[in-house]
């Protein structure tokens, strides 16, 4: 097929050519005709009639009614990853704009790095390095003591995809796993790992020694965790967040770890992303952040991009869309 006839589809990243990875260029390539959103804002004109398709790829563009109104042949969004809380899905479906994310994709790998956080954060594995590699600093074993995760009780928040993969590996680890779901209580996935149901977040917050949000991020989740949450929190208690840094107060996390309210925290994720340089978040020692990296292997990158683009294949041809989120 020549590239003409491929479908227009607008292509939303940070940086690089279309912010994307060479071989995905290449694949997304073969299906679509791809424009940037520059590109897009600079031909409108010529363009906005083609345009039946907007591929998001770890961006939060604004996609509202002056943008929806100049793609009248819009039919689906898809975006990279599982949150989907850059998107006003209402707003999409009014016009009739289906949307797809990538769940299934994403959810081993950012379990793994739920695990690597605490893991990290517990055995002082950055410190560590810093240490190890520091020309002039004088090592003595016994500064070095850390926490264990074998054995200790994990509370995990949100227990859909990526919190019962987490709960598998922490059942490998030997630890005793709480957890706390708004909706929904899970029998089958709770007995399959041993898991403990916490009706109230209250509950899991004052018994855990790691607590590890998993929670998608909506108005009932928004700073979840805030001042009285970290207070419940044990202060031998380390806070891990791969959700969505919007999920807990930052303010009152800055405060909680120079109180020593709790021990530590480990963040993927921050609000904003990155964080300013002069964020106080960055001038404590009882932290690891890293930069919204939880999905961040080859395997899995390539996989969501196969995702997205059966997903868009599939919502011009008017079939059944893979990964369609439903309002
Ligand atoms: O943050 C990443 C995702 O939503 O999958």
């Amino acid at each position: 097929m020549e590239s003409q006839e491929l479908p227009y589809v607008l292509i939303d990243c940070i940086g690089g050519k279309h912010g994307v990875y060479e071989d995905h260029i290449e694949f997304l390539e073969k299906h679509f005709h791809l424009i940037s959103m520059k590109e897009y804002l600079e031909n409108k004109k010529s363009l906005s009639e083609k345009i039946r398709a907007i591929y998001i790829w770890y961006h939060k563009p604004v996609i509202n009614e002056e943008l929806l109104q100049s793609l009248p042949n819009l039919k689906i969004v898809a975006s990279s990853g599982v949150g989907i809380d850059h998107l006003d899905l209402r707003l999409l479906s009014s016009y009739g704009v289906k949307v797809a994310n990538t769940p299934f994709a994403v959810s081993t790998d950012t379990a793994d790095f739920g695990m690597a956080l605490m893991l990290a954060s517990s055995r002082r594995l950055v410190e560590g390095y810093q240490m190890a590699v520091s020309p002039d600093t004088e090592y003595f074993p016994a500064d070095w003591l850390g926490a264990e995760v074998s054995g200790a009780t994990l509370g995990i928040v949100g227990m859909g995809t990526i919190g019962y993969k987490v709960a598998q590996r922490a059942k490998a680890f030997e630890m005793k796993i709480l957890y706390h779901n708004r909706n929904q209580r899970n029998k089958e996935d709770e007995s399959a790992v041993g898991a403990v149901y916490c009706k109230k977040i209250d509950d899991l917050l004052q018994q855990s020694d790691f607590v590890l949000l998993a929670v998608t991020l909506t108005p009932q989740t928004h700073k979840l965790i805030g001042k009285k949450e970290l207070e419940l929190m044990k202060p031998t208690a380390t806070l891990i967040n791969i959700s969505r840094g919007l999920v807990v107060d930052q303010d009152a996390l800055v405060e909680a770890l120079q109180k020593k309210i709790i021990k530590a925290a480990a963040l993927d994720v921050t609000y904003p992303e990155p964080l300013p340089r002069d964020h106080p978040l960055l001038k404590l020692k009882n932290i690891i952040i890293t930069p919204h990296i939880g999905s961040a292997t080859k395997k899995t990158r390539r996989l969501m991009m196969e995702n997205m683009t059966e997903s868009i294949k599939a919502g011009l041809t008017g079939l059944p869309i893979p990964n369609e989120v439903l309002l």
